[in-house]
């Protein structure tokens, strides 16, 4: 197994950052919040009930008695009312714990926010991005699993990055080819090795007719076209992808196939549904999902997670936010 995550928890600790976790009331996040206080991971805001809340070394915040419940709901008004957000229904959203936390990353009273371990991924993301929004010149967010397994013949050393696992349900090829632009990104900033990024579908090299594989084409010509010194290819199968003998029959000469580190996913059907299966059936290691494209780090969990994912995930986040400034 790569060193992924032993890279991103010493990053963490090098500067500790202020990360908030809205799920008070989730049992894996109050385990997970003593080993980040014991690991000296990040600063810790947990929302929920104080009196319910018995982690040392943390802030805890009730939301609908904080002192800055009502100065959110002022900020959250203003920022929403475009669509239409009037005051008392910011004051009722607000005692929300993820509108809370997400407004206090808005804010500057928190760096990052990690939640989704018993909240939906579209209730944990909605609000970061109507209140936080894309990052300066990306239009689209994404969210990517870095995916940590024992198969060291694939990726680097059996780390890959997957995408979108998480956010976008069926994109467009123009869409698809901004998730493999940022996924190709998102690798080099934490693995800092080439990205070789394999646009996956049903068929390789149009072996197969269809609307996605020539959804996935598309997006791979748009690819190349924006990123020309990109490494992306596809239309890809997952084993053309991954294993170099099968490339050499199915994808000769390609840059990518048989050495990908980057699978970007047709759509979230395929994406959710791929990486639970390396999850589950290959025991691996999945951190995420993860945002790309956003203005400041949030980061969601799925309701599978386990405390131990949820301490890779804030180490992830607290990395985010030191990479940000
Ligand atoms: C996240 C999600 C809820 C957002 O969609 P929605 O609730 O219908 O909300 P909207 O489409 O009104 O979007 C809300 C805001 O986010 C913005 N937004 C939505 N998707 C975005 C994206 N991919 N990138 C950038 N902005 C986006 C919209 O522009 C909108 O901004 P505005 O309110 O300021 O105009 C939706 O994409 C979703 O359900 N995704 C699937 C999540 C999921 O179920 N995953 C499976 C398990 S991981
Ligand atoms: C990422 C994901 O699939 O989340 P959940 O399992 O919570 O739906």
């Amino acid at each position: 197994m790569s060193d992924f995550l032993e890279r991103m928890k010493k990053a963490a600790k090098s500067s500790k950052k202020t990360i908030v976790l809205p799920e008070g009331e989730d049992p894996r996040t109050i385990e997970a919040a003593k080993k980040i206080v014991a690991e000296g991971l990040a600063n810790l805001v947990i929302l929920g009930d104080p009196d319910k809340i018995d982690v040392e070394g943390v802030t805890v915040i009730d939301p609908r008695s904080a002192e800055k419940h009502d100065e959110y709901a002022a900020a959250f008004a203003e920022l929403r009312k475009k669509k239409g957000v009037t005051l008392p229904e910011a004051m009722e959203q607000m005692n929300d714990a993820t509108y809370f936390g997400t407004m206090m990353v808005k804010m500057g009273d928190a760096d990052g926010l990690v939640s989704g371990a018993c909240h939906s991924t579209a209730n944990t993301l909605r609000p970061a991005l109507q209140i936080l929004k894309t990052a300066p010149g990306t239009k689209l967010v994404s969210a990517f699993f870095i995916m940590c397994t024992d198969k060291a013949e694939y990726g680097d050393d059996g780390t890959l990055l997957f995408a979108d696992c998480g956010l976008n349900i069926d994109p467009t090829a123009d869409e698809l080819s901004e998730i493999a632009i940022a996924s190709a990104g998102s690798w080099e900033k934490y693995m800092g090795t080439q990205p070789k990024v394999a646009m996956l579908s049903f068929s390789t090299m149009g072996s197969a007719k269809g609307e996605v594989p020539t959804k996935v084409q598309e997006a791979t010509e748009l690819a190349h076209e924006k990123a020309p010194e990109l490494a992306v290819d596809g239309d890809l199968q997952l084993d053309a992808a991954l294993v170099p003998s099968v490339a050499a029959l199915k994808a000769p000469g390609s840059d990518v196939a048989g050495k990908a580190n980057v699978l970007v996913f047709p759509d979230l059907e395929a994406g959710n549904i791929g990486y639970k299966l390396v999850q589950r059936f290959a025991g691996a290691q999945a951190y995420g999902p993860i945002l790309q494209g956003i203005a400041k780090p949030v980061n969601d969990l799925s309701r599978g997670c386990s405390a131990d994912d949820i301490v890779g995930v804030v180490a992830i986040t607290a990395v985010q936010a030191q990479m940000a400034e």
